[in-house]
């Protein structure tokens, strides 16, 4: 874990407005003490779900994206420390682990352009490394019996959650995916485009199921890919879900259920299937936010999910004035799973 930048005690009182009579999350949540080890810290720990960031957006610029996704982890913590602890959802149920220290990967990659053949090669070998970390520490996490809950960063993490995920539970394990894309990209070396074909190829994912891909934005090639191994990767569009009706959300998410269920799985929340999410590839069509909270509060509910990324969601790509709105967003997403998965 020594990729890890902990977050402290004194960092959530910075960012906790208090009200008297009000009891918030950040005067709730566990940080790991100073001297601690954090593996040694979590072990002894009550708390179920631990809370890590992922500030990069090297695998959005690996492919072709706007940057701003590093953002994201600031926002949301700011808002998760101003969350009411209640009989709803309690603070302490919260590890805040920290951030993965990508302050050189984030400095090498400013001058770097995608369409320089060698900038591009030395963007994968960044997100490559970026893998590494990302799968050591979710492999800890969930050794310890633990749930990670990700904030990144570009969806290329998803790559590092499925790889730890599966050499923590000694086996492949299962991806629902919320999003526009299907991140099934051919294997050109890393980013944001190809990290569960490169988790399914490489043994660490069994079986994927893609919920609401976006039918204008997936290509020919990667529909004909995913049709010759459907016993293992299955989609619904959002287009057949919500704009022509031929199928029906919740019979969707019990459908998509049954398909991965068969496994211990990871929910994977791309932030760009939402309209007007400030994102690199945002969109004005889309699932809207009490359909994506329904589907996390339905897929948190199983024993078998095991952990919760939320991704590419960028403030710094936002209106200045309502910078906020993401982290409040990812705010919601994060109790919606917590309510639902501590049942
Ligand atoms: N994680 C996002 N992946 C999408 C991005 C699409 C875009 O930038 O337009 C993809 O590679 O298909």
């Amino acid at each position: 874990m020594e990729k890890i930048i902990p977050f402290t005690i004194n960092d959530l009182a910075k960012i906790t407005n208090h009200r008297s009579g009000e009891i918030k999350f950040g005067e709730k949540m566990i940080t790991v003490p100073k001297e601690a080890d954090p593996i040694a810290f979590l072990k002894t720990c009550d708390a179920k779900y631990v809370l890590v960031g992922i500030p990069e957006d090297i695998g959005i610029r690996a492919n072709f994206g706007r940057p701003g996704a590093a953002s994201a982890w600031d926002s949301a913590i700011k808002s998760i420390a101003n969350i009411q602890h209640n009989r709803f959802c309690k603070g302490s149920q919260l590890v805040v682990l920290g951030q993965l220290n990508v302050t050189e990967e984030m400095k090498e990659v400013e001058h770097l352009d995608f369409n320089d053949i060698d900038d591009r090669s030395k963007l994968s070998q960044l997100v490559e490394k970026i893998d590494k970390d990302v799968s050591h520490i979710i492999f800890n996490i969930i050794k310890l019996g633990k749930t990670p809950i990700v904030i990144g960063g570009g969806h290329n993490n998803a790559y590092g959650n499925i790889k730890g995920a599966a050499l923590a539970k000694g086996k492949p394990v299962n991806a629902i995916n919320f999003d526009a894309h299907s991140d099934f990209r051919i294997l050109e070396g890393r980013h944001s485009g190809n990290g569960f074909s490169y988790a399914f190829e490489e043994g660490f994912l069994k079986k994927y199921f893609i919920f609401g891909l976006h039918e204008n934005y997936t290509s020919k090639s990667v529909l004909d890919i995913i049709k010759k191994i459907e016993d293992r990767v299955r989609y619904n569009t959002y287009d057949s879900v919500n704009i022509r009706k031929e199928k029906d959300f919740n019979q969707e998410m019990a459908q998509a259920l049954e398909f991965i269920n068969d496994d211990f799985y990871g929910i994977e929340i791309d932030l760009d299937a939402i309209p007007n999410i400030a994102c690199s590839a945002m969109t004005l069509s889309g699932f809207s936010v009490e359909q994506l909270r329904q589907f996390i509060s339905f897929f948190a509910k199983n024993k078998n999910a095991t952990y919760l990324h939320i991704c590419e969601g960028a403030p710094d790509l936002g209106e200045d004035k309502n910078n906020h709105l993401i982290g409040k967003l990812i705010g919601y997403l994060i109790t919606d799973f917590i309510k639902s998965n501590n049942q």
